[in-house]
């Protein structure tokens, strides 16, 4: 089996354009950064799991603070496994940006983890960071969305805020199929507003390895 291509599957000609984004701003969205018939694939797939009921009820904290809070966040996940070639195909992008990144802006990424995603009508995630600075793995976040004809009417919108005064908000980001959006977690506040309609994303984190000696640093 050859192995995909990732220029076959991210706009290329995007990437000066993010690396440029992270530095200056600490964040970036492309519209149809991914693969059309990419995204359909893993938006099909999404909709297989939760038929199927392969999705949880996600929750906020790490390891033992693990909990579920529906009154912070309301999407049903699933972590990607490699089980499908479409997971594979968009895994291999990542690997690849990853490297990208790395080479330009000397992050020291070292691997990436990410889930599916699923808001029903009426979720939302309140305003956080994705990790806490000094304490933290998770470096630069992605958001891949997965929703075909998306309007302002379904809401759903993810909302990202100023580093420096987090009641200013500095962008606002529709779900659109095939928007890529990634930024610095330890920086950047977002949240996702309540969405009217079924919202399907993939949310991931490049991280670092902070695992020290012995003690390893579990991901989740
Ligand atoms: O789906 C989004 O727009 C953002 C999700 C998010 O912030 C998260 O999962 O941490
Ligand atoms: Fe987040």
């Amino acid at each position: 089996m050859s192995r995909p291509d990732p220029a076959d599957y991210l706009d290329m000609a995007a990437l000066p354009r993010l690396l440029d984004a992270l530095v200056t701003q600490g964040w970036f969205v492309g519209e149809r950064f991914i693969d059309t018939a990419l995204c359909h694939s893993l938006q099909a797939e999404l909709q297989r799991l939760k038929t199927q009921s392969h999705l949880d009820e996600a929750g906020i904290g790490r390891g033992q603070a693990h909990r579920i809070q529906r009154d912070v966040r309301g999407d049903a996940i699933h972590w990607l496994d490699r089980e499908s070639r479409a997971q594979r195909q968009y895994l291999t992008v990542m690997t690849f940006l990853q490297q990208t990144i790395n080479r330009a802006l000397y992050l020291g990424l070292f691997e990436f983890e990410a889930h599916f995603a699923l808001y029903p009508p009426g979720a939302f995630y309140k305003k956080h960071l994705d990790s806490f600075r000094g304490r933290s793995n998770r470096i630069v976040s992605t958001v891949l969305y997965l929703n075909p004809a998306w309007t302002t009417t379904h809401g759903g919108e993810m909302a990202l805020f100023d580093p420096d005064d987090p009641a200013s908000e500095i962008a606002r980001i529709r779900p659109e199929l095939g928007t890529f959006v990634c930024f610095l977690a330890e920086r950047i506040p977002h949240e996702v507003l309540p969405t009217q309609a079924p919202r399907a994303s993939i949310a991931g984190w490049f991280r670092r390895n902070t695992s020290l000696g012995s003690s390893i640093d579990p991901a989740r």
